[in-house]
């Protein structure tokens, strides 16, 4: 990012996005040789005001502040400006005034209007977005235009209203002028309510004409403006949305802290009661009592007259922890996916407002406008639904602790299975560590079995006899079954039998799945869908064989195996509607349903006492995927779902079903051994150079035509090179070197690529994409910053930058 207080300096060319498209040049737009419509420009100024757009720009904008917009225009307001060369009126974020400007010779382009009342991000929000910007490598205004609301750029629920007030006594006539028995009486009606009345109430009440009112502002008795106000109807969602949730609304009683608890406690507590930046990682097993600690944290910073913000990696997914949140929290506000931009702009406002003591939230609600912010608490830290998939790519746990330093507060990090970029922050002394070894009154955790796939009978099913009779016992002593299979659909890949030939999606390099309930072939990436082959479409025989196993037909065998007992499927195809995730644990936590199947979206946080068995269809699912992390991921899923077994009093087992026993993510998930496996696992990561000891950043380009992604890609693979040697001899000459690079010669830079990307057409795109890797952080962002300075797409190609990646398909 180009300094704020600066004017962009940069000869006029044009320059590059990250996502392809061609930005006109600085000369463009702020500063500009000659002011529309005016002569002589609108000197003198004295104010100017710094704006970002949301657009992959690096720099922000200098605009002059016309007298009349002085008084209005504010950092954290957006603003509306000519931008480009034809000064098309342009929206965006002012992030600096100062009354210095540009040199005389530089004529600057004058602010058009100021959009907002009041700044929409305060001082705070405003470093941690820049800081993001420059991070992922995005525009500033992009990341702003990204965190706030749309409900709240637009004042969705709210609305303008006329009010009126008397001024106070000094501002009034002297001698009070001469009234009409009707004007005096309204007079006192507004003087009486003791502050600013609205204009409709006004009329009402005093059964008066809008000229009667008029009349008095004229003689200087009232004054008249506009204010927005909530409308009534989205403030009563709201407060609506406040009340606790049916499920886990029985009255907790209080929990007195094991000695383990008291221990990690007695340590926070100190934090809080300190105050200051401190970030911890709360590692403790599935079952021991994390939430118990977050618990009394939030107390704590509510009783400090301070706010939480708590981020859960699904509201959907976690109601529970959040009907206890509301339970002891006063005033809690819950930003769930299917709030309207209204309900989404009156929480924003209200928490903004000091109205709200805890947000909880998924990744979005870390940019929730606390102002007086004294903790954040990141539940399941280890999920990878806080990294956002699309620009900016940020990791919401990275900004949680950025944010953190910078408000000058602790930050919690919570999981039984954390990431391993946080596990090794912890070890290397960045994070501190707090445990709770083991679960909450003693219990054990439960018993793994492994079944060995290889040599089970399973008389044709997915579930081995091993499992089968199992469940069996569970059910009949009246306990409940979890069954994970992270696979949905009916059959996961659909073939000829006589050619071959794999069912694919037209539009992506992916097999199509079959669904039974749809009876439709469907693509999971793009969501593309054709019905059902009767004949193979490659050579036309009718020998189409469906195979492979999803939550579907592991439902249907189950229906047949374990008649008397109800069984329900949890994955996105049954959980698209608005509560229906929660319909579905609600049932199962009061014993309706007895056998609850699933992909992963059973495997998080869930706290169902009479679960006495769980069972893995497919523990190797997702093991061999081309990921760095596939390992990790195994892991935390394993040893995730086994964690909700054995959580009440009548104890638990799980069983694993697998091809791979021996492998050390299953075998040490199987005897919940975390601590052992991110050792191996760390061990692994840094012979290969892999996050957390390097840093990594994915370029991935794509086109819907070959070639020129082909094309592109290789003058990308130059471009990084020459970059990389300049950022060498910057670093070696010294003076340059950013601050951050150490001394001493240059780390060595690793570019692995271009290469087709695993899933090579997605959505018609082609796609390659480059592995870059540093030990020096600094160092790998200015090699891609200055990339990006130097190369642009074609305008058939797009390019884009995924720093620290989770997804490498
Ligand atoms: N000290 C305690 N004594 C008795 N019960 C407790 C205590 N602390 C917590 N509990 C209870 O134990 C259960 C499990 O606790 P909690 O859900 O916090 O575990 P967790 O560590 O978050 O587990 P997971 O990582 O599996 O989600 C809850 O029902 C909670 O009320
Ligand atoms: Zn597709």
């Amino acid at each position: 990012m180009a300094s704020l207080f600066e004017q962009p300096r940069r000869k006029a060319r044009e320059r590059t996005s990250r996502d392809g498209n061609v930005h006109s040049s600085p000369l463009g737009s702020g500063i500009h040789p000659s002011i529309p419509g005016g002569e002589g420009g609108i000197a003198p100024l004295q104010l100017y005001a710094d704006v970002v757009f949301d657009r992959p720009l690096d720099q922000a904008w200098t605009y002059g502040v016309p007298e009349h917009l002085v008084g209005l225009v504010g950092v954290g307001k957006r603003v509306a400006v000519p931008l480009g060369k034809g000064s098309r009126e342009t929206s965006g974020f002012c992030v600096g005034l100062r009354e210095t400007g540009p040199p005389a010779s530089i004529q600057v382009k004058p602010v058009l209007r100021v959009l907002d009342d009041e700044a929409l991000v305060d001082e705070h929000l405003l470093q941690l977005t820049r800081w993001m910007a420059e991070y992922y490598l995005c525009g500033w205004g992009q990341v702003l235009h990204a965190v706030v609301p749309a409900g709240v750029r637009e004042q969705a629920g709210t609305r303008e209203v006329a009010v009126v007030e008397v001024p106070p006594a000094a501002e009034q006539p002297e001698p009070f002028p001469a009234l009409t028995a009707q004007q005096r009486a309204v007079w006192e009606l507004v003087r009486d309510s003791g502050g600013a009345m609205e204009l409709r109430d006004l009329l009402r009440q005093g059964r008066c004409s809008a000229a009667v009112v008029q009349g008095l502002v004229k003689k200087g008795l009232l004054r008249r403006y506009r204010r927005r106000v909530e409308r009534a109807e989205v403030q009563e969602a709201v407060a609506e949305a406040a009340e606790p949730p049916l499920l886990g609304s029985r009255e907790e009683p209080r929990i007195v802290l094991n000695g383990d608890q008291q221990r990690v406690w007695g340590q926070l507590e100190a934090a809080l009661q300190v105050g200051g930046f401190q970030p911890f990682l709360l590692h403790g097993v599935t079952g021991s009592g994390k939430t118990e600690i977050y618990l009394r944290a939030m107390e704590a910073v509510v009783r400090q007259g301070r706010q939480v913000i708590v981020l859960v990696p699904e509201i959907a997914l976690t109601p529970q922890t959040i009907a206890r949140f509301r339970q002891r929290g006063n005033r809690v506000a819950v930003l769930h996916s299917h709030l309207t931009d209204a309900e989404r702009g009156a929480h924003w406002r209200r928490i903004a407002a000091g109205e709200v003591e805890v947000v909880v939230g998924a990744r979005s609600a870390i940019f929730a406008p606390a102002r007086k912010l004294g903790l954040i608490v990141i539940d399941e830290e280890h999920e990878h639904t806080f990294k956002q998939e699309a620009t900016p790519r940020y990791h919401a746990r990275d900004v949680a602790v950025m944010r953190a330093r910078l408000a000058g507060v602790p930050v919690v990090l919570g999981s039984a299975t954390p990431s391993l970029e946080s596990w090794w922050n912890a070890a290397r002394g960045h994070y501190t560590l707090l445990s709770l070894p083991k679960r909450v009154e003693a219990r054990p955790l439960p018993q793994v079995r492994i079944i060995d796939l290889r040599h089970e009978p399973n008389k044709g099913g997915a579930i081995s006899m091993t499992l089968a009779a199992a469940m069996e016992r569970a059910l009949r002593q009246g306990g409940q079954v979890l069954l994970l299979l992270n696979r949905r659909g009916y059959s996961t890949y659909v073939h000829c039998s006589s050619c071959g030939h794999v069912a694919q999606c037209s539009h992506c390099d992916i097999a199509l799945t079959f669904h039974r309930c749809r009876n439709a072939l469907l693509c999971h990436y793009c969501g593309w869908e054709t019905a059902p082959y009767q004949r193979c479409p490659a050579c036309g025989q009718a020998s189409i064989r469906y195979q492979g196993l999803g939550t579907e037909k592991l439902q249907a065998e189950i229906a047949e195996k374990f008649p008397g007992y109800v069984c329900v499927r949890m994955d996105s195809d049954t959980t698209s509607r608005r509560g229906s995730h929660e319909g579905i644990l609600e049932a199962f936590r009061t014993g309706k349903i007895q056998i609850l199947l699933g992909t992963q979206m059973i495997a998080k946080g869930l706290d169902f006492p009479n679960v006495t068995l769980v069972g893995v269809i497919n523990a190797d699912v997702g093991l061999h995927v081309p990921d760095f992390r596939s390992a990790e991921r195994t892991f935390q899923l394993l040893a995730q779902v086994a964690g909700r077994a054995g959580r009440g009093d009548k104890g638990g087992v799980v069983y694993i079903q697998t091809f791979t026993p021996d492998h050390p993510c299953i075998a040490l998930a199987a005897r919940h051994d975390y601590v052992t496996f991110a050792g191996q696992e760390l061990a692994q990561r840094r012979q290969h150079r892999y996050p957390p000891f390097e840093h990594l950043a994915r370029l991935i380009i794509r086109s819907e035509e070959e070639a020129a992604a082909a094309q592109f890609a290789q003058t990308l693979a130059g471009a990084l090179q020459r970059a990389a040697a300049v950022v060498d001899r910057q670093s070696r000459e010294g003076g340059t070197a950013p601050p951050g690079e150490l001394p001493g010669p240059p780390p060595p830079l690793r570019i692995l690529g271009p290469a087709e990307c695993p899933i090579y057409r997605l959505n018609n795109y082609y796609r390659f994409h480059f592995q870059v890797q540093s030990p020096d952080r600094g160092r790998l962002q200015n090699v891609l910053r200055r990339v990006l300075g130097t190369v642009r797409p074609p305008a058939a190609v797009e390019f884009q930058i995924d720093m620290d990646p989770y997804s490498m398909l």
